[in-house]
């Protein structure tokens, strides 16, 4: 069934978030323009009702997504090289604090968007493998008189060593999607794991099908944030959850300085020295200011429907895991 989408869009002035006339509402009022039989003052406010930013430019919507896609088309070879020196391996952190979150359980379906080149999957599995691989020994342990058959067969089930658990990566761009597929291969990871083409306000997946939803640096880049967040909420089953890592706003003057120098100063350099890609890094410093603040996407994340919606900020707030439930 398809989702029931709103056509509440959400413009953004500074830090500030205010909902905004939806563009799709307007070719309905186009019979009340007598003497415009064409369209065409109406067709210019179309045009001003759906623009949108791409870091501090301000883009049509339609221009928008084309323009994300080429960022990570761009970047998708050195993505992960680029991350970990201009955090300083610190992402990582981060991403496995995303897991300590989750605490998935044996059988837990895991859609992961915006999923790229598979950082928060691998974590999931390894999370999971090595859950199942400590039940596995305590059961075997457990177990006086078994035989040495047996015992292997125990090890060599792959996919009992998840314990029923799978995680389903999308995202929206082929590049990055590429590079992730032959990570995994790299790391050793077939089972359990699953990679689709798609876009996070339109997926492509039935209702109630997941457990927990993850999105991680993903959201900041959609056009549409609470279609993406509506579609989170209608492909969870009653009881999932979801879980945003994102960049948010930094509470320290002091860090907030800091922050501000190393992003404008030093993350565009690095990104040409790096990935020969200047502008693509000054998108991701630019995206990240105009991002809402924590407490402003709690209530986004309200508004597409979720309950006890919480979040923790993670080093002075650079970074947020938001987590909210289907009830
Ligand atoms: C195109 O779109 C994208 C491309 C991508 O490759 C990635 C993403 C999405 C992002 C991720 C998956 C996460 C990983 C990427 C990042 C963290 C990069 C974004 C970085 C920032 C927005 C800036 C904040 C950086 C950090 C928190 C990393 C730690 C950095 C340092 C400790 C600074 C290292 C210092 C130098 C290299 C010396 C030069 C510095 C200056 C001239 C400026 C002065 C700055 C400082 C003294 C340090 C600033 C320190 C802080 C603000 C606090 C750090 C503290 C903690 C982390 C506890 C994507 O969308
Ligand atoms: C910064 S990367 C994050 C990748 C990964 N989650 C991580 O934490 O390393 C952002 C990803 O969002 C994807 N993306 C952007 N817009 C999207 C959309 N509308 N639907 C799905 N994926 C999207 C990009 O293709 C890119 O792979």
């Amino acid at each position: 069934m398809a989702a029931a989408r709103s056509c509440a869009l959400w413009s953004c002035c500074g830090r500030g978030w205010s909902q905004v006339t939806p563009g799709r509402q307007l070719p309905g009022l186009r019979s009340s323009w007598p003497g415009d039989p064409l369209g065409v003052r109406l067709l210019s406010q179309e045009k001003k009702a759906t623009e949108t930013h791409f870091g501090f430019e301000s883009v049509s919507e339609e221009e928008k997504g084309g323009k994300v896609y080429q960022v990570f088309e761009s970047v998708a070879k050195k993505y992960d090289v680029m991350n970990d020196v201009m955090s300083l391996g610190i992402h990582r952190v981060w991403k496995d604090l995303l897991l300590s979150k989750m605490r998935p359980i044996p059988g837990t379906k895991l859609l992961d968007v915006a999923g790229g080149t598979g950082d928060i999957a691998f974590r999931f599995l390894n999370y999971v493998q090595a859950q199942q691989q400590r039940k596995k020994k305590r059961q075997l342990r457990a177990q006086q008189n078994l035989s040495w058959e047996e015992i292997a067969k125990k090890y060599q089930n792959e996919e009992d060593s998840l314990g029923g658990s799978h995680v389903m990566v999308c995202d929206i761009n082929k590049e990055m999607l590429k590079v992730g597929k032959k990570k995994a291969i790299a790391q050793g990871h077939k089972a359990g794991l699953a990679w689709v083409l798609g876009d996070a306000e339109e997926l492509p997946f039935d209702d109630d099908k997941f457990d927990i939803y993850t999105i991680a640096f993903g959201i900041r880049n959609v056009t549409h944030i609470d279609r993406a967040l509506q579609e989170a909420h209608r492909v969870l089953k009653p009881g999932g959850r979801f879980l945003c890592l994102e960049f948010s706003q930094v509470n320290n003057p002091f860090i907030s300085r800091l922050y501000d120098l190393y992003s404008f100063q030093v993350i565009p350099v690095l990104g040409e020295v790096i990935a020969g890609d200047w502008k693509s890094y000054q998108y991701l410093v630019e995206s990240i200011r105009r991002f809402p603040s924590q407490e402003e996407f709690k209530e986004m994340i309200e508004d597409a429907g979720f309950h006890k919606v919480t979040y923790e900020s993670l080093s002075s707030g650079i970074v947020a895991i938001h987590s909210g439930f289907k009830l």
